[in-house]
C-alpha cells in the first residue's frame, strides 16, 4: 500500500527502455482499499485540529458577518435556508427527477438563483441565454472546476480533463484534444466506428436481448481502437468509469452531501483511502495502454489512432500546434478524454432504443430514407448528406433524453456583477441543459420526441442546408465556452453511423402482447448518476430481412463478434479483462456496476406532471 501511495505522487518521466512504467504497473497490482482502525492519528492530527478550528470561524462568522455589496449591485434571489447547513433537502433526487426540481424553483425565483449549502455557494441557470452570457461571453471568469469531496485529486491531480481546473496543464490538455480532432476527424476516426458497428450488429443478431451490454461495449471497443488502435484497452476504461463516475455524482458516496466529512484525515477516510488506490490504477491503466501503443509504434506495427499521433508530433512541432506534454501527461491527456465516450455516448444510444419502441412511425419514416440511399450496405459516412431524417434521429435523441441534464459546473474565477446581481468568486454555476433544452420559444412540445423540428422549416429550430444540418456542432448538450466538449464530432460520427446501421438492419419495438405488458418502456427512468443512462429493458430486436442477416454475417470484420466481457468462469489473460460477477451470470442482463440497472415493472407506472 505504501509503495502504491508513492508511486502515484511521483511524477514518472517516460524513460526509453519502459521500466519505469513496468515498475509503476507492478507496485499497483494488487491495491485494495483498506479502512484503519486505529483512531489514535485522528487525536493527533494536527490537520483535524486546525480544521475543525477553521470550520468553527467559518461558521461563525457565517452566522455573524454579511458581506457589503457595492453600490448597486444586489444579491441574486436565493432559496431560504439555514445558516451555513443551507438547504440540504433541496439536494437533487436522481437524473432528470434533479432537472424537474430545480425547474420548479425557477419558476418561484427566476431564471437564475442561489442555492447555499454546506458553505458552498451554488447557482442555478435556467436558460440558454444566461449560460451564453456568462460561460460564453465572459469566459474567461467562469472556466475553473469545482472541489469534489469524494475525489479531491480530481481537481488537481492533473489525471482528469473534464473535471480539472483551470491553469496551464488544462491548456496543454485542451489543446492536446484539439490537436488529435483535428488531425483524426477528417479521417472519420481512421474507421474505428464503422469497423465496430459490424461487430455489435452481429452481437445483436447473436445475442439480441443483451442490446444494452452491446451498446456499452460497443462504445468502450471503439474508444479503445479510436484510443489506443486496440478495442481491447476499452475494457481498462469499462473497470474504470463506474468507480470514478459514483465519486463526482450527488449520489455517490455520502460524503459527496456531507461534504465536512472531506475533513477527516486519510487513516479513517476509506474515501481518501479509495481515491488514492483508484488514483494509482488510473495511471497504471493509462501508463500502460501508451507503453503498449510505443511499442508497436517502435516495431512500425501501430495503427493510426490519437497515441500514434502524439508519437508522431513528438517528431514534429509540437510547440506550434499549442501543446507541450511529457509522457505522463499524455497518457493521461489521452485516458482521461477516453473515458468520458463511453457512458455519454452509451446515454444516447439507450435513450434511441426507447424512442424506437414509443415512436415507431418515426422508425419506419427514417428507415425508409435509409433503404433509398443505401438500399443493399450499409450507411457510411459518405452518405451522411444526403441522411437529414437520421442526422435529426441523432440529434433529437440527445435533446430528448440528455446524457448529462445538469450539464458540468463551472466555478467563477473572481467576483462578476450580472445584470446588477453579485455572482462571487467561487460560486458554482450550474446550466441547467435539461430545461435548456425544453425551452419553449425554440423547443416547442419539448417534451416530445420529435425529429421533425430539425428538417421541418414550421419549427424555429430548422436551418439549411440540409447536406448539412441538423448536426451537433454547438449544441448546447455539450456545454459552454472554452469548458464545451471537445467530444463532439466523435459523437456525431459514432451515433450517426450506428444508428444507421442499427435502423438498416433491425426493427426494434415494445414486445406485443403479454411480454409487452410484463415489460413496460421507461420513459425517464434512469441511472442516478451524473452522466445518465436510460435504464435498460426488454424489447423485440429483429432483423429486417434475410438478406440483411447475410450480409451481416458476411462482413469480415463481424467474424470475431467483439464480446468483451467475459462470463465468472472463463480464464483471464489480463488484470484488466472485463468478468461478468457470477450473480449475472447468463441469461442474466449485465449491470456494469449499477450502471446499467435494468427497468423493472413498477407495481404501478409512475404518472408524470403536466408540461414533463
Ligand atoms: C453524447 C455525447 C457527449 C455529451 C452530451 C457530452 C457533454 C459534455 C459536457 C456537457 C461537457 C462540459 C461542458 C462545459 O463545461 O460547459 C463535456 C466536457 C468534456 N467532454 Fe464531452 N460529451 C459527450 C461526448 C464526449 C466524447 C465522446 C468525448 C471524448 C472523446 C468527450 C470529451 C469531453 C472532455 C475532454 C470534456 C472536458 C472539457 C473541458 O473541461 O474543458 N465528450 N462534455
Amino acid at each position: 500500500m505504501e509503495a502504491s501511495i508513492q508511486v502515484s505522487s511521483d511524477r514518472m518521466p517516460y524513460h526509453e527502455d519502459n521500466s519505469s512504467v513496468a515498475a509503476a504497473a507492478a507496485s499497483t497490482s494488487d491495491l485494495q482499499p483498506v479502512l484503519s482502525t486505529d483512531l489514535t492519528p485522528l487525536l493527533h492530527s494536527k490537520f483535524l485540529w486546525g480544521a475543525s478550528l477553521l470550520l468553527f470561524f467559518f461558521i461563525a462568522r457565517t452566522f455573524t458577518s454579511k458581506q457589503k455589496l457595492p453600490a448597486g449591485v444586489k444579491r441574486l434571489p436565493r432559496l431560504p435556508g439555514l445558516p451555513y447547513i443551507g438547504r440540504p433537502w433541496d439536494v437533487p433526487g436522481p437524473g432528470v427527477a434533479a432537472a424537474w426540481h430545480f425547474g420548479g424553483l425557477h419558476k418561484k425565483y427566476g431564471p437564475i438563483y442561489e442555492w447555499y449549502i454546506m458553505g458552498t455557494l451554488h447557482i442555478w441557470v435556467e436558460t440558454d441565454k444566461v449560460a451564453r452570457d456568462l460561460f460564453v461571453t465572459r469566459q474567461k471568469k467562469y472556466c475553473d472546476r469545482n472541489d469534489l469531496p469524494a475525489t479531491v485529486k480530481v481537481k488537481t491531480g492533473g489525471q482528469l480533463l473534464p473535471l480539472m481546473g483551470y491553469g496551464d496543464q488544462f491548456k496543454r490538455y485542451k489543446n492536446f484534444m484539439h490537436y488529435i480532432m483535428r488531425n483524426s476527424s477528417p479521417k472519420a476516426f481512421y474507421g474505428w466506428p464503422v469497423v465496430e458497428n459490424k461487430k455489435t450488429l452481429r452481437r445483436l443478431l447473436e445475442t439480441p436481448d443483451r442490446w444494452s451490454e452491446h451498446m456499452i461495449v460497443h462504445c468502450a471497443r471503439t474508444i479503445g481502437s479510436v484510443a489506443w488502435g486496440d478495442p481491447q484497452h476499452g475494457s481498462k476504461l469499462l473497470q474504470m468509469v463506474p468507480y470514478l463516475l459514483k465519486s463526482v455524482s450527488p449520489a455517490g458516496p455520502i460524503i459527496n452531501k456531507l461534504s465536512f466529512l472531506a475533513n477527516l484525515p486519510e487513516a479513517i477516510s476509506p474515501w481518501k483511502q479509495q481515491e488514492k488506490v483508484h488514483y494509482a490504477r488510473v495511471r497504471k491503466a493509462f501508463w500502460e495502454a501508451l507503453t503498449d501503443v510505443k511499442e508497436r509504434h517502435d516495431k512500425g506495427l501501430v495503427a493510426d489512432c490519437w497515441s500514434s499521433l502524439w508519437f508522431q508530433a513528438q517528431d514534429q512541432e509540437k510547440e506550434k500546434a499549442g501543446f507541450k506534454m511529457d509522457w505522463d501527461e499524455a497518457a493521461h491527456a489521452i485516458g482521461s478524454s477516453s473515458f468520458v465516450a463511453i457512458a455519454t455516448i452509451g446515454g444516447p444510444l439507450h435513450a434511441f432504443f426507447a424512442a424506437m419502441c414509443h415512436y415507431p412511425a418515426w422508425q419506419a419514416k427514417v428507415q425508409a430514407e435509409i433503404d433509398r440511399v443505401c438500399p443493399d450496405r450499409l450507411p457510411t459516412t459518405e452518405d451522411m448528406p444526403n441522411l437529414p431524417m437520421l442526422r435529426a434521429t441523432v440529434k433529437e435523441v440527445l435533446r430528448w433524453r440528455q446524457p448529462t441534464p445538469l450539464g458540468v459546473p463551472h466555478v467563477a474565477m473572481e467576483d462578476d456583477i450580472y445584470e446588477g446581481y453579485l455572482i462571487p468568486k467561487g460560486a458554482i454555476v450550474h446550466a441547467n441543459h435539461y430545461l435548456i433544452s425544453r425551452e419553449e420559444s425554440m423547443f416547442p412540445r419539448g417534451e416530445e420526441f420529435l425529429p421533425e423540428r430539425w428538417i421541418d422549416p414550421a419549427y424555429p429550430t430548422y436551418k439549411e442546408p440540409l447536406t448539412e444540418f441538423p448536426n451537433l456542432r454547438g449544441d448546447t448538450g455539450f456545454g459552454y465556452g472554452n469548458r464545451a466538449c471537445p467530444g463532439v464530432d466523435l459523437t456525431q460520427t459514432e451515433l450517426t453511423t450506428l444508428l444507421g446501421a442499427l435502423l438498416w438492419s433491425f426493427n426494434i419495438a415494445r414486445h406485443s402482447g403479454r411480454r409487452g405488458d410484463e415489460n413496460p418502456i421507461p420513459w425517464y427512468e434512469v441511472n442516478p448518476f451524473v452522466i445518465t443512462m436510460m435504464k435498460p429493458f426488454d424489447c423485440s430486436i429483429q432483423v429486417r430481412s434475410e438478406a440483411k442477416r447475410a450480409y451481416i454475417l458476411e462482413q469480415p470484420e463481424a467474424q470475431d463478434a467483439g464480446y468483451l466481457i467475459r462470463s465468472h468462469d472463463e480464464p483471464t489473460t489480463s488484470e484488466w479483462d472485463m468478468v461478468r460477477p457470477e450473480s449475472e451470470a447468463l441469461p442474466k442482463p449485465y449491470t456494469w456496476e449499477g450502471l446499467t440497472v435494468p427497468f423493472g415493472k413498477p407495481a404501478t407506472m409512475p404518472t408524470y406532471a403536466p408540461g414533463i
